[in-house]
């Protein structure tokens, strides 16, 4: 029975699309090792080449592979799904960025060798997508402070998550809420908000989430409303999201629902996955429920969340 199950694990059909521009210091050098387990396994290997092909390329193997892999951050997972949705091939994820949101939801593991394991040993589920306009989320979608964000940091040179808190610190003291129309399965709600966030997956990144009991497929998006808050309250806020309760706080309102428009004067600045985009001056959303098939760890493999993992991760202490 054994050797059945490791011929069938080894006959999986893998296609891995790598982003260079992707993970960088020790990252880069685990990447190395990766291409040659991924080579001696068998397994295909391309790198995309500039923003947007790494789309090209999964459209191009849906279908004609069981795994199409993610090697790179939370952009390249979404670039890479979104040309697998409707198709027979599941996402694989070997997470090399900062935040690596939906990776972490799954439960795969950050080190590159333990989820090289996941694609050989793992199985396979279907998870909902979200669509914003013509864009589609697999974690969290949004508009607010944390698209504004998305969209300035999308321009600085510096990058990784020192860079990221630095802007954050630097924006947050004169972000102004905004007033937004919203209709949540038809109801309309009007409110100065600081954020709305479509949540697939409960978390942006980092453990910090934003939606603590969201499900990823249950054919609901969980709409985020963080209203207008004092901001004395925001170490609070930002606590509450790492230790999983940010839906108990007053300033926060979670409403489960399948469509949502947003109306709003000027254009909106949104974010998918953590990728800005431009959404004009009004945003559908909607859920496509278990459109895309992704493949998820092993009982040995499971990353069991843990706020300080993310430190820990940053610490090289091995592959
Ligand atoms: N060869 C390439 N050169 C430059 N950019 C690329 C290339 N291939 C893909 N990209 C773009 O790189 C961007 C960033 O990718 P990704 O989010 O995966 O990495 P990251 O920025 O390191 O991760 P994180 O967002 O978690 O910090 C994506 O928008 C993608 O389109």
């Amino acid at each position: 029975m054994r050797n059945v199950n490791q011929r069938l694990k080894m006959d999986k059909k893998a296609l891995f699309i790598i982003n260079p521009a992707s993970g960088q210091g020790r990252q880069k050098e685990l990447e190395r090792s990766l291409i040659n387990q991924a080579k001696s396994s068998g397994y295909d290997i391309i790198f995309s080449e500039k923003p947007g092909h790494a789309f090209q390329l999964s459209s191009q193997a849906a279908g004609n592979y069981d795994i199409v892999v993610a090697v790179g951050g939370d952009g390249t997972v979404n670039e890479v799904g979104r040309g697998l949705i409707n198709s027979s091939t599941a996402l694989g994820i070997i997470p090399t960025g900062s935040g690596n949101g939906l990776a972490r939801f799954l439960q795969i593991p950050v080190k590159i060798n333990k989820a090289f394991e996941v694609i050989k040993e793992g199985s396979v589920k279907s998870i909902d997508v979200i669509k914003i306009n013509d864009y589609y989320s697999f974690n969290v979608a949004g508009i607010g402070f944390d698209a504004y964000i998305s969209h300035k940091f999308a321009h600085k040179k510096k990058r990784g998550p020192l860079a990221y808190m630095q802007l954050i610190s630097k924006e947050f003291p004169k972000y102004k809420s905004e007033n937004y129309t919203i209709f949540v399965d038809g109801a309309k709600i009007q409110l100065d908000a600081f954020l709305v966030s479509f949540a697939n997956s409960s978390q942006y990144g980092n453990n910090f989430h934003i939606a603590p009991g969201a499900l990823i497929d249950d054919g609901l998006i969980d709409v985020c409303l963080i209203k207008d808050f004092p901001k004395f309250s925001a170490p609070a806020l930002l606590i509450s999201m790492l230790d999983q309760s940010i839906d108990k706080n007053k300033y926060d309102t979670i409403i489960r629902a399948r469509n949502i428009t947003i109306r709003h004067p000027k254009p909106l600045f949104g974010h998918v996955d953590g990728e800005p985009v431009n959404l004009g001056v009004e945003a559908h959303i909607n859920i496509l429920p278990l459109a895309l098939k992704v493949t998820t760890p092993p009982e040995h493999l499971i990353q069991a969340p843990n706020i300080l993992q993310p430190l820990m991760d940053m610490i090289p202490l091995g592959i």
